[in-house]
């Protein structure tokens, strides 16, 4: 089975090798173009931006599953939260979507983004490390290593998986 993903971040590689453990397959990691912001601002925008990474990973490379991951925040009345969408294109059937895990940001955090700036170069500056959102991300850094980011995604694309299967055992 070939499996493209929308992006060449090594966590969210990672994450998908994890997920398809058990099948034969093979990744090619495609650079896409999410379509939307570079840090989506809400769980709408973080969603149509993993759905626009998984079509155009799909279409571009003739896989026969295209997976998008797209990170982002959303506002809550109790703060700003990290959010994490996941998509999965394959022949014949919508784009499948699900979520992953939330945690809330620290106010520090939230304010740098919500002045503009991108989540990754924060999160870099704040734990004086070189390409968090490659490696643990926010989540590893926030929850002191319990999860790190490639276990978030991996935690999404078994979600994705899933309903594929589902879907093909009901028709
Ligand atoms: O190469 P791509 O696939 O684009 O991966 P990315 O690390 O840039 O991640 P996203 O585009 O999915 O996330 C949108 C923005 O939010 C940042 N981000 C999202 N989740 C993060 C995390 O857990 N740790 C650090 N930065 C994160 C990321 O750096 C981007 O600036
Ligand atoms: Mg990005």
């Amino acid at each position: 089975m070939l499996i493209s993903i929308g992006s060449k971040n090594p966590a969210k590689i990672a994450a998908v090798e994890q997920a398809f453990q058990g099948y034969a397959f093979e990744i090619v990691p495609v650079d896409t173009e999410s379509g939307v912001s570079e840090q989506p601002l809400t769980d709408e925008e973080t969603i149509r931006g993993a759905i626009n990474r998984a079509v155009s990973a799909f279409d571009v490379s003739g896989a026969d599953i295209g997976i998008g991951l797209e990170g982002g925040v959303q506002k809550t009345e109790h703060g700003l939260f990290l959010c994490n969408w996941g998509a999965l294109r394959a022949r014949g059937m919508e784009p499948i979507i699900a979520g992953g895990a939330r945690i809330l940001l620290p106010e520090e955090i939230a304010i740098q983004l919500l002045a503009g700036e991108e989540l990754g170069p924060v999160m870099d500056k704040f734990a004086k490390k070189q390409n968090v959102r490659k490696k643990e991300g926010a989540v590893g850094i926030f929850t002191n290593g319990k999860i790190d980011r490639v276990e978030m995604f991996t935690h999404v694309v078994k979600l994705l998986l899933g309903q594929y299967e589902f879907k093909r055992q009901s028709n």
